[in-house]
């Protein structure tokens, strides 16, 4: 079914990668009452911090904090814990930490939600492979056999029985996601390139509207929108691209 305008612009979710709030702010301001997700990663996080969330939050905006945590479970906990407490919609773990670590960033946010009834439980979503692996990459550097995609299932199976919401994977993998982890397993999808544009170091990648096609729940794209001359006309593009 085609989706509205409204729910095109929810599963957008724009990447602020900028090296200052300033920046950032620009583009926020150019895409003024474009009702899509914000997307902060550690560029902008490491900067303008969690501030610059707070910011985000009191405009209205949902807030995904792609921090991709990877450490030990007792650090990983409590780092999800502070992160719920900021108030964030979504955020994520590598789920390359295992499933000890995944199981303790939900004690994390259970944790906070424990102590301040007033907090939203946010989406944990564990992240796979990065869409800029390739096969090659994948057994060769990272040393794990087999295809991307059988990795990418198997991260999904550990993401979900730890008890985490969904994952992060490239387009391509969307579908088979979704058939062994169930329709309501939330997959968010960078490396979407809208046709034409560079895929700079992206491997995995489709355009806007076959994402949408493959079933994907959320697009993540950021220098296709922040990289155009319009930024906002970028983001028009892709909303109308998603809805058809
Ligand atoms: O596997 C992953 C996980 C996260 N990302 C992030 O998404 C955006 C994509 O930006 P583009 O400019 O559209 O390539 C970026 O913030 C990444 O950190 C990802 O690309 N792949």
């Amino acid at each position: 079914m085609a989706l509205s305008y409204e729910q095109a612009a929810g599963r957008l979710m724009v990447a602020l990668d900028y090296p200052s709030a300033e920046q950032a702010r620009e583009t926020i301001q150019a895409l003024k009452g474009i009702p899509c997700y914000m997307k902060v990663g550690m560029q902008l996080f490491y900067t303008a911090g969690p501030d610059f969330v707070k910011e985000l939050k009191s405009q209205g905006y949902s807030v995904f904090l792609d921090l991709k945590m990877h450490d030990i479970p007792n650090t990983v906990k409590g780092g999800a814990n502070s992160i719920t407490r900021l108030g964030v919609d979504m955020f994520n773990v590598h789920a390359a930490g295992g499933l000890k670590m995944m199981a303790a960033a939900y004690e994390g946010v259970i944790s906070a939600l424990d102590s301040d009834a007033s907090l939203k439980k946010p989406l944990l979503i564990g992240v796979t492979q990065l869409t800029s692996t390739n096969q090659e990459t994948l057994n060769r550097e990272i040393g794990i056999q087999g295809s991307v995609e059988q990795s990418v299932l198997s991260y999904a199976a550990f993401t979900k029985e730890a008890g985490l919401d969904g994952v992060v994977a490239s387009p391509l993998e969307v579908q088979a996601i979704k058939g062994q982890c169930g329709a309501s397993f939330i997959t968010v999808t960078p490396g979407i390139r809208p046709a034409g544009s560079s895929a700079g170091d992206q491997s995995r990648t489709l355009t806007p509207g076959e994402a949408i096609r493959q079933g994907t729940d959320y697009i993540v794209v950021g220098r296709p929108i922040t990289g155009a001359p319009q930024p906002r006309d970028a983001a028009e593009q892709i909303i109308e691209e998603m809805m058809k």
